[in-house]
């Protein structure tokens, strides 16, 4: 079985990375200065135990496949129907995305579809370097089929993914894991507006309890954070590597590099097209989609905005 990692950064190179050191053939699909990097140096991992170099397989687009490929897409939502196009649509593709809307756009074309719950603390903001802050596992991953059950491939992949530095865990109701996990993400526009700030953890609460009313209200199952830190806590402390460069989160990582789009429209967005269709208002995602979406296009750094304006900017839409 050889995996496609599409999508090589901070989380598809990582879970490229371990594949690979757990003695899988793995094949990284990357652009740019990133897939030079890889090609000329390999991936550089640095975790808080060491730092390897990996000669991974790497292309730049899409290759002639055989059976037995598994498509691992990592890319951010907003890329996934342009990212998936070339590849052929008989081979399963397991969807190690945040936001919910992945697995559906691949089912369109794809008829082995798989969703994974991905929490990985990770980093990618320099060509050919992957930093993983996980701490003794670089992350822990709920695999499942979509949009339920389990199979044997679920099985396998969880085991493979078990085999070197990583949690890997076959779910029969993957996409539960994912609708908590993408409350748990609605702090990733704030994150990248403000910056690391005292004071962020309030407007993240008003974005997850405004979440949780619209889940409700659709009646949508969504793994508890409890069931959360339980399965992650004792397994994926976050430890920052040393001498690293320090930053945030996917979105935060995204105004970093400039690259000129976020995935708040599939994260706190979904939360706003949930409410239209079941009538719940939205104000506070609603504000933070849009205002994470204008940084995005117009390449501000993170940490552009101040608290008091964001706060001040919700209040308004809350009062509209
Ligand atoms: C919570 C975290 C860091 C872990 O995977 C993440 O999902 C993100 O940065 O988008």
């Amino acid at each position: 079985m050889r995996y496609i990692v599409i999508g090589a950064g901070a989380v598809g190179g990582t879970i490229g990375a371990r594949l690979f050191q757990g003695g899988h053939d793995v094949l990284l699909i990357a652009r740019g200065a990133h897939h030079d990097a890889l090609r000329r140096d390999g991936l550089r991992l640095i975790t808080p135990e060491s730092t390897e170099i990996l000669a991974i397989p790497t292309a730049d687009g899409p290759v002639p496949t055989r059976d037995g490929d598994v498509l691992i897409l990592a890319t951010k939502s907003q890329d996934t129907i342009a990212a998936l196009g070339p590849w052929p649509t008989g081979l399963p593709v397991v969807c190690a995305q945040n936001g919910v809307a992945n697995e559906r756009m691949a089912l369109r074309r794809f008829e082995h579809v798989y969703g994974m719950c991905v929490w990985l603390p990770a980093e990618h903001l320099q060509p050919g370097v992957v930093t993983a802050n996980g701490h003794p596992y670089s992350g822990m991953l709920h695999v499942g089929r979509y949009p339920q059950g389990v199979d044997e491939l679920a099985e396998q992949i969880a085991t493979d993914l078990g085999k070197r530095g990583l949690v890997g865990r076959a779910v029969p109701d993957v996409m539960r894991w994912k609708h908590g996990k993408l409350i748990g993400n609605l702090g990733n526009a704030v994150e990248a507006l403000l910056g690391r700030v005292d004071g962020i953890i309030e407007v993240v609460t008003r974005a997850r309890v405004e979440a949780m009313t619209v889940l409700d209200t659709a009646g949508i199952a969504y793994s508890t954070s409890e069931e959360e830190a339980e399965g992650r806590g004792r397994r994926v402390d976050v430890r920052p590597v040393e001498g690293a460069q320090r930053g945030g989160g996917s979105s935060w990582q995204s105004l970093a590099r400039g690259s000129g789009s976020i995935e708040a429209d599939y994260l706190n967005g979904e939360i706003v097209l949930l409410g239209r269709l079941h009538g719940v208002p939205t104000p506070v995602n609603e504000v933070l989609r849009r205002e994470a979406d204008r940084a995005a296009r117009e390449k501000l750094p993170p940490g552009s905005m101040r608290l008091e304006t964001l706060r001040a900017l919700i209040d308004e839409r809350c009062a509209s």
